[in-house]
């Protein structure tokens, strides 16, 4: 898609003229402002500024607002709006100044300058939103905003008609982030209650709620996604094009995982250990910023995929406690931090923070001996955990958060997904007479009983590289699970199978044998 500068005249020649007589104008204190009869070519050039200005901005959306605000009715205006909702940056009020008064025969050279002056590639993407007031020729007035975002090849939202801070506040998407999200409801209360609080988001956050009226759990929620690794039904056709961003809770949504499909139609599963490292790296990356000395943990299970574990330890450089499954030991363990992140594999966890951690942070972000950044640094740490549920995993609350921080980085999943590769894994079920004849130790990780299947696990684990399994009596079902990772998915297959097999013979298995699972 290349842009042919000389469109913009054209444009201007036919649709947007300006008159000789029309005088020239100044990007005031709250853009430009006149007679409606005198706005025409204004418009139609803050269209053309707005996409170059997207452009300039990395391809973030630019807001355009038409309003005369509290002028008289055959007044309007016309401001522009930075990516995260800002007024337009200062320097950029003299280039709109100098790009309305110029003649028309001027205006494509003028174009070409900014283009040259500020480096701005034309072949990015543009993005402009355009909203106005009530004004009976807003309409008009929109349609050369939006001619001029054309003329420069660049993508249109218009909202219609809203007030000016709704506009301001639609300006939620930066970098690769988007503001839509597919919300798998589980058709349990965690729909319910989203439906309830899509209204008091307002338009920042697109959700689309699905499965909100069926079954619970059938075939939907985030354990189904969790352990078939894919999408549930019910998700909306375009999710899958669009590689849309899309999460699923469970039936009483204390649990959340995000997923995607990506452009080579494969699913892509981003779990708990993921949104535990996605908020930690966050939270300390805040933290260093405004410079408080706080003691912060993560907290995993032997659930916990390897390889989010070493990112964590390796790279993250936060300390990894590994506890029994169960969110009330991954909680009890977090106590120990200032700020103790804690996540199950399968998407149930939270963040608290100590009583120390909150007046530190609270003390900062008054503390008049620390830069302004590291003020409103720890004024944001103030905001994430007002929106943390302290008391236990929400799947609600660590959805936000998990937005918020998606938001802050300007990242899609893909960015997310690229921090580190996981380890294939398997989890799976064996039937036995008795469960309980298997007891486990050191976190879950080691079997005590029967005598001797310890040693055999360690012998199986040892022919796959990166081998891991370990056997565990379920807490909430009449079946042992075993866990296993390895190097590649067929290894991890083979491991899984041999470790269920050795399970049930020794251990008392009931029913039909444990079988390999696809790769
Ligand atoms: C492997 C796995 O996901 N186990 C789950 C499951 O416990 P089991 O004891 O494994 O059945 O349900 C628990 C309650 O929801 C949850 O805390 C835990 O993580
Ligand atoms: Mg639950």
């Amino acid at each position: 898609m290349s842009v042919n500068l000389r469109s913009v005249f054209a444009f201007a020649k036919e649709y947007h003229q300006k008159k000789e007589s029309q005088k020239d104008i100044q990007y005031g204190t709250a853009g430009f402002r006149s007679h409606a009869d005198n706005l025409d070519y204004v418009m139609y050039r803050m269209g053309l500024l707005a996409a170059l200005r997207s452009r300039a901005k990395a391809s973030q959306a630019i807001g355009v607002m038409i309003t005369a605000s509290h002028n008289p009715e055959h007044d309007n205006g016309v401001k522009l709006i930075d990516p995260l909702g800002e007024m337009l940056e200062q320097r950029w009020e003299k280039l709109a100044t100098d790009l309305v008064n110029v003649p028309d025969s001027d205006l494509e050279a003028q174009v070409a300058k900014i283009c040259e002056d500020e480096k701005i590639d034309n072949n990015e993407q543009a993005k402009v939103f355009v909203g106005m007031d009530t004004r009976y020729h807003s309409p008009q007035l929109s349609r050369a905003v939006v001619n001029g975002i054309l003329a420069l090849k660049g993508t249109v939202t218009e909202f219609g008609i809203v007030t000016t801070p709704m506009l301001h506040y639609f300006q939620n998407e930066g970098g690769n982030y988007r503001n839509q999200l597919y919300y798998d409801g589980a058709n349990g209360v965690g729909s319910l209650k989203m439906l309830g609080f899509i209204k008091k988001l307002n338009g920042a956050l697109n959700v689309k709620v699905f499965n909100s009226n069926g079954k619970i759990n059938f075939k939907c929620g985030a354990d189904f996604v969790k352990t078939n690794h894919r999408v549930p039904e019910g998700l909306p056709e375009e999710a899958l094009q669009a590689s849309g961003r899309c999460c699923s809770v469970d039936g009483d949504a204390d649990r959340v995982v995000y997923y995607f499909t990506d452009k080579d139609g494969i699913f892509r599963l981003l779990d708990g250990d993921r949104i535990a490292t996605l908020l930690a790296g966050y939270l300390k990356d805040l933290i260093e910023q405004c410079d408080v000395q706080l003691k912060m943990g993560l907290v995993q299970t032997a659930y916990a995929n390897g390889a989010s574990t070493d990112y964590i330890v390796n790279r993250m450089k936060i300390p990894v406690s590994c506890t029994r499954t169960g969110v009330k030991h991954l909680h009890h363990k977090a106590l120990e931090y200032d700020v103790g992140v804690y996540f199950e594999a399968n998407g149930h966890g939270t963040i608290i923070y100590s009583d120390k951690a909150k007046q530190a942070i609270q003390a900062a972000s008054q503390d008049e001996s620390r830069t302004e950044e590291q003020r409103k640094t720890a004024s944001k740490l103030l905001q994430i955990i007002d929106l943390t549920n302290e008391t236990v995993g929400d799947a609600i609350s660590d959805m936000l958060l998990v937005e918020t921080v998606l938001h802050a980085k300007g990242w899609n999943l893909e960015d997310w997904l690229a921090s580190y590769t996981d380890l294939p894994n398997v989890l799976e079920k064996v039937y036995l007479a008795d469960r309980n004849v298997i007891t486990v130790t050191d976190a879950d990780r080691i079997v005590e009983s029967p005598e001797g299947l310890q040693d055999s696990i360690n012998e199986i684990v040892a022919k796959f590289p990166k081998g891991r399994s370990f056997v565990r009596p379920s807490g909430t079902e009449d079946i042992v699970r075993v866990y296993a990772e390895a190097d590649t998915r067929a290894n991890t297959v083979q491991l899984a199978f041999e470790v269920a097999n050795l399970v049930f013979d020794r251990a008392g298995g009931v029913g039909s044998r444990p079988v390999k699972m696809e790769c």
